[in-house]
């Protein structure tokens, strides 16, 4: 054994060449350019012809950069797969892990992670290898492609079993029969599962299962892989005391088993032999049996358990022939391949322990992290918590301030309709007698603090009662709107007009004298008289009586100064209505009399009257 190291990578990786063969038959599904079906066509012999398929692969190649982006990683991928079939591992296991960190698409990524696992298998690097396996593990849910899938849970089941953790590598393989797309991997299910069983001492030798299976396979064409089972039932009749048996299976096996030319399965068939041939008594052939089992082994495979079996074979063998110096060197290769095999078992166990530990750490960590990310996020809904509240109050404060605004506003219209209400006559829109008394104490006031003189018109509709009476309180109403219309029409912008009773009007003029006032009077006298009354259904006439007084003759009290003004209209209605009466004064006025309904209206000095 000159290089160790590379007859195990030989020997391990005729092992996992089942895995390259059917990580063959999962090719990427894309989108099938020209470039894209070479690659496909490679990929598809790569396994059965690899040199047309190195040939096809040099030609795409020459096209390198005509390649598209995942055309590119695709050939990437099977460059990777190229090297490692050469022996060169690490290289493939480098370009694999470049594809990992690449814009190559997800499926193209999962294969060669799954890749990578067989790879590290191959290199007996659990470690590494249980890393990536474990992370294609989790990664296998979000693959659609079915095959892929499967081959990752087969990969699974063989780097379990590979690695001694049976329990594992039966679950994986009864997950494996379940969505078995093939014949190929029903056979390579069973394989693995009555495998791991076996180990685990959960299946007999006689059990059905071992007849089923190998049937299925071999009804398949799969006679490697009936061999393989045929050499696990065969161990089993060994431990359980049937060498018998063993020797039958496996004599049976042996010239097909041959055939395949697959080191590995020979091998552990020659050891297994040779023990039995032993139990048997069968010394010659246990002798023969144990040294094809080393020569086998020697020039394939590193130290391991079929080895250890077969060293102890010659070891009793020389040893019960007296040939103690050969004993010696048996017994010497026994203990080295029983301790590297112990080795091999522990390393794999601490791997195991290792990878588990770390994925406890992670987890560990992973769950540390998700608490911290709960706080975050708790603290995120807090503070959007806040946040809403904050926003709720000030919606609802602006609610609140739109309400009381409404409620100002309609507090306003309420206050101005019943202001109205209270300043305004309903039926002449004019001041009310309450308002104009306000407003007309105001206004004296302050035109009693510049001196201004203030006159006061007061005047009453001429024979109401009869208007009502015979044109009915519509049309009386009708005149009281129309000469309030009227009235504020004459009077001035700061004269204040009011309703002060049934019929009878008030207007207070700042600024403005006696005379001026009688002119004011008199020109509403005589805008009443042409007032056009059949626009109220009726044709009448509508005169007033007017009585005129000024603060100057009358004082700045309102009381006195309406007072007065009331006894010059008195004295206008005692002097036949229609007419303008001064207070104090003997003159009453009553313009263009001849037109007037009323008899002549001469003016009347009322205190003299
Ligand atoms: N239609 C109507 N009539 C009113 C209103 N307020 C008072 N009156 C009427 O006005 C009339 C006032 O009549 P009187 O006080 O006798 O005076 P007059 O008939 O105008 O006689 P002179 O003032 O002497 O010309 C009454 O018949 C009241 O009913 C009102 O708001 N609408």
């Amino acid at each position: 054994m000159s290089n160790p190291k590379k007859m195990m990578r030989l020997t391990v990786n005729r092992y996992f060449k089942l895995i390259i063969l059917l990580l063959s038959l999962a090719s990427v599904s894309t989108l099938a350019s020209d470039f894209m079906l070479q690659l496909k066509a490679a990929d598809e012999i790569r396994s059965s012809d690899p040199r047309t398929f190195s040939v096809k692969l040099n030609e795409i190649r020459k096209h390198s950069l005509e390649l598209s982006e995942q055309e590119t990683y695709y050939l990437q991928y099977l460059s990777g797969y190229e090297l490692a079939f050469k022996g060169d591992i690490d290289a493939a296991i480098s370009i694999y892990k470049n594809l990992l960190q690449s814009n190559a698409d997800q499926e193209q990524k999962f294969r060669a992670k799954i890749s990578i696992v067989n790879e590290f298998a191959i290199l007996k690097n659990w470690i590494e290898g249980l890393q990536y396996l474990d992370d294609a593990l989790k990664q296998k849910e979000s693959i659609k492609n079915e095959q892929l899938q499967s081959l990752s849970i087969m990969i699974a089941a063989i780097f379990y079993n590979a690695l001694g953790q049976y329990q594992l590598g039966y679950t994986y393989s009864e997950q494996l029969k379940k969505i078995a797309t093939t014949e190929r991997q029903t056979c390579f299910a069973a394989q693995l599962a009555l495998d791991a069983a076996s180990q685990l001492g959960h299946v007999k030798a006689s059990a059905q299962a071992f007849s089923d299976a190998i049937t299925q396979c071999e009804a398949n064409g799969e006679i490697l892989m009936a061999s393989i089972i045929i050499g696990v039932q065969a161990k089993g009749y060994l431990s359980d005391g049937h060498p018998e048996e063993t020797l039958t299976k496996l004599e049976q096996q042996m010239p097909l088993l041959l055939k395949t030319g697959y080191q590995p399965t020979i091998g552990e068939y020659y050891s297994v032999l040779s023990e039995a041939y032993w139990q048997l008594n069968m010394q010659g052939k246990a002798f023969r049996a144990a040294n094809n089992a080393v020569k086998v082994q020697s020039s394939q495979a590193p130290l391991n358990g079929a080895r250890t079996r077969a060293y102890k074979v010659l070891y009793q063998y020389y040893r019960s022939h007296g040939d103690n110096a050969a004993a010696l060197d048996a017994y010497i290769n026994y203990a080295e391949a029983d301790k590297a095999n112990l080795d091999e078992i522990k390393t794999k166990t601490m791997a195991y322990q290792l990878a588990q530990h770390q994925s406890i750490e992670q987890q560990n960590r992973i769950t540390l992290l998700n608490q911290q990310n709960k706080v975050l996020t708790l603290q995120q809904k807090l503070a959007e918590n806040e946040s809403h509240t904050q926003r709720d109050l000030i919606v609802a404060l602006i609610c609140v301030i739109a309400l009381l605004i409404l409620g100002a506003a309609q507090s306003w219209r309420n206050q101005r309709h019943f202001r109205k209400l209270a300043e305004y006559d309903g039926l002449t829109n004019i001041f009310s007698r309450t308002h104009f008394t306000a407003l007309a104490h105001q206004l004296l006031e302050r035109s009693q603090q510049h001196q201004e003189p203030v006159s006061c018109v007061m005047f009453d509709i001429d024979h109401f009662k009869q208007i009502n009476d015979s044109k009915g309180h519509k049309t009386g109403d009708w005149a009281l709107r129309n000469v309030a219309q009227v009235s504020r029409q004459v009077c001035r912008h700061n004269d204040v007009l009011g309703r002060v009773g049934g019929e009878e009007f008030c207007v207070l003029l700042p600024q403005t004298n006696i005379m001026q006032a009688k002119e004011m009077a008199e020109r509403l006298r005589l805008r009443l008289v042409e007032l056009y009354t059949r626009d109220s259904g009726y044709d009448f006439s509508l005169t007033a009586s007017f009585g005129v007084a000024e603060t100057s003759g009358s004082s700045y009290k309102l009381e006195a100064l309406m007072h007065d003004a009331d006894q010059a209209m008195y004295q206008a209605k005692l002097r036949g209505r229609n007419r303008v009466c001064i207070f104090a004064k003997e003159e009453c006025s009553s313009l263009e009399p001849a037109m007037l309904p009323v008899t002549t209206t001469p003016t009347v000095n009322i205190s003299q009257s």
